[in-house]
């Protein structure tokens, strides 16, 4: 099974997509690459590569081997619409996100940058009960400017509900209150849009805190990642991030990736989800 490409399944895919974005059959747009790592077996890849070129016949299959991307028309949609050059990688962490984030939980964005990812966290977290965004940049400038963002967009008792701090993400675990549950640690890799190019993740501490976030995350939480891979250094922290993912554990994690094959920088999406005890 490991690295066989899934042929029926995938004319079945070409199939449901091509229908849905009224595509013809044998002319599907583009390239995708769909992972999941397994421990010991390298991996499972799904590879869609002019995935009509399969098959012309509509079908469908009750052992469709993603059902999740079937079940959500919001999920559906926007997964949907990235493989067919529509919606952009954070469009998919954020609604990927949704389905695992409850209101009232805490979660942390590691790269808070300009402050996007942290708002789009706070909307899926915050109640009357609560709801915390941690939020971390190494950047006093992308702080301040997360900080902005936050003002124009949320009264006081909202923007109470984050909590930012301008520290290294390798040191999460000295701002997070111990024993806290934490459903969801976001990194969003590369410079800051706008900013300063030169200061930019780098590999060592993305590991450090790809290892913190492995510390303090609980079951049925998700590490996501979104990786650019057009600037020095990003391709190596890419493989860092893979190798990591690869390493976890397969009967505690659920570790992928999509990536693009045809557009070779563009940013890769890696989601980690450690899963709930049976
Ligand atoms: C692509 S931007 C993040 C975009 C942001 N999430 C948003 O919604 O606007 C990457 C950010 O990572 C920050 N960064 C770089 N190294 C870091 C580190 N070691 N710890 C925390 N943040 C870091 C950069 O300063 C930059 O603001």
């Amino acid at each position: 099974m490991a690295a066989g490409f899934f042929k029926a399944e995938m004319s079945m895919l070409s199939s449901t997509l091509a229908r849905s974005y009224s595509i013809p059959f044998r002319k599907t747009l583009m390239s995708f690459d769909f992972q999941i790592a397994m421990r010991r077996n390298p991996f499972i890849r799904i590879r869609c590569s002019r995935v009509a070129a399969f098959s012309s016949s509509p079908s469908h299959s009750p052992n469709f081997p993603i059902p999740v991307f079937c079940s959500s028309s919001g999920l559906e949609d926007v997964f949907v619409g990235y493989l067919f050059g529509k919606k952009k990688a954070t469009e998919v962490a954020h609604i990927v996100w949704e389905k695992v984030i409850k209101k009232g939980d805490m979660v942390i964005d590691a790269t808070c940058g300009n402050g996007n990812d942290t708002l789009a966290m706070l909307k899926m977290v915050m109640d009357d009960s609560g709801g915390y965004v941690y939020a971390m940049d190494i950047q006093k400038d992308a702080i301040e400017s997360t900080s902005s963002l936050l003002d124009q967009t949320l009264g006081s008792k909202e923007k109470d509900c984050v909590k930012l701090f301008n520290i290294c993400h390798s040191k999460m675990e000295e701002i997070v209150p111990q024993n806290s549950r934490v459903r969801m640690v976001a990194f969003n890799l590369g410079y800051l849009p706008g900013g300063n190019k030169s200061i930019i993740t780098v590999s060592d501490t993305t590991l450090l805190a790809l290892k913190a976030s492995e510390r303090i995350l609980m079951r049925g939480g998700l590490i996501s990642l979104v990786v650019y891979i057009g600037h020095p250094g990003g391709r190596e922290e890419l493989e860092v991030v893979e190798a990591f993912g690869s390493s976890l554990p397969v009967s505690d994690w659920v570790c992928c990736k999509f990536q693009m094959l045809n557009r070779p920088l563009a940013p890769v999406l890696v989601f980690m989800f450690k899963r709930e005890l049976k």
